[in-house]
């Protein structure tokens, strides 16, 4: 059952990093199948780094990313195409076509890969609208919804493949509360529903919590704490508790270093009275 069955993503010693300095430095954890994982962290602790080495557009340069048992790094074209369209992304801001119709930026994955009758791109199209509530704004353009229902139709849209991983890139960035509790509930029901594996990289600490079955953050090139909800908050490691508080000093400095204030104030040798 799902307790035996190997993780869907495996991290394995993994370093990384872009010219001379480690992003990360051999990293370990894995994602298990079926469950939402979120992936937090401080700003440019490398959580979008993580989600482009699943997908293949970077490469480790030590250790493997594993995905449903393979090396993602050392896939040659065709095996990483086919691993990527078992891969459904949202990025940041889910960008829609402008120039489509909701349906059509729906149908844009269908069209592009694979070679199904426009009759029937057109009925999954519709079970997907559906699966996100916006079935009726079918015919609507971009410019004509709002940033909720862009995300979401953003989300039909990362689905229309029937991946077995989805991977949002800060999938609440810019929402109202209200849209971004509907966009929550629905990567939730939508990874329960349709037997998904979810990746969440946020930094919206509540909302993430609540929906996540795992939870991994990353710091200074490692795993600072992981593990359910529950136990990370209770983390005990003061950078793990500084962020899951939302505290702006701890061992990540507010200030930027330089000298102190008592010999920054009231001191003008040299400056402008
Ligand atoms: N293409 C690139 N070339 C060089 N450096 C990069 C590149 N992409 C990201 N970086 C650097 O790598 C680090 C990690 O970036 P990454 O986007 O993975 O962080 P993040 O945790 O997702 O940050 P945020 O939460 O702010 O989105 C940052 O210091 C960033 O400046």
């Amino acid at each position: 059952m799902s307790t035996t069955s190997p993780p869907l993503v495996e991290f394995k010693d993994v370093t990384f990093g872009y010219g001379a300095r480690d992003i990360l430095s051999r990293v370990s954890f894995s994602v298990p199948r079926g469950k939402v994982t979120a992936l937090m962290g401080a700003s440019g602790g490398g959580k979008t780094t993580v989600l482009r080495l699943v997908g293949g557009q970077q490469r480790a340069q030590h250790g493997q990313v594993l995905f449903d048992g393979q090396d993602v790094g050392k896939m040659a074209p065709a095996a990483l195409y086919t691993a990527r369209r078992r891969m459904g992304m949202l990025f940041q801001f889910g960008a829609l076509f402008t120039d489509m119709s909701v349906l059509d930026n729906v149908a844009f994955p269908l069209r592009e890969h694979t070679k199904l009758p426009e009759a029937l791109v057109r009925d999954i199209v519709l079970m997907k609208l559906d699966a996100v509530g916006l079935r009726g704004a079918r015919d609507l353009m971009p410019s004509e919804v709002s940033g909720g229902m862009a995300r979401r139709v953003a989300l039909a849209r990362a689905i229309a493949l029937d991946p077995d991983l989805v991977m949002y890139d800060e999938p609440f960035a810019g929402l109202d509360p209200i849209s971004l509790g509907t966009a929550a509930r629905l990567i939730r029901q939508l990874n329960d529903t349709l037997g998904l594996t979810s990746i969440i990289v946020s930094h919206d600490l509540e909302e993430t919590f609540r929906i996540a079955d795992h939870v991994i953050v990353l710091a200074n090139g490692g795993i600072a704490a992981q593990g359910r909800p529950e136990d990370v908050r209770k983390s005990t490691d003061p950078l793990v508790h500084q962020f899951v508080n939302a505290l702006p000093d701890g061992p990540v400095r507010f200030h930027y270093p330089g000298v102190s204030v008592a010999d920054d104030f009231g001191n003008s040798q040299g400056g402008r009275a």
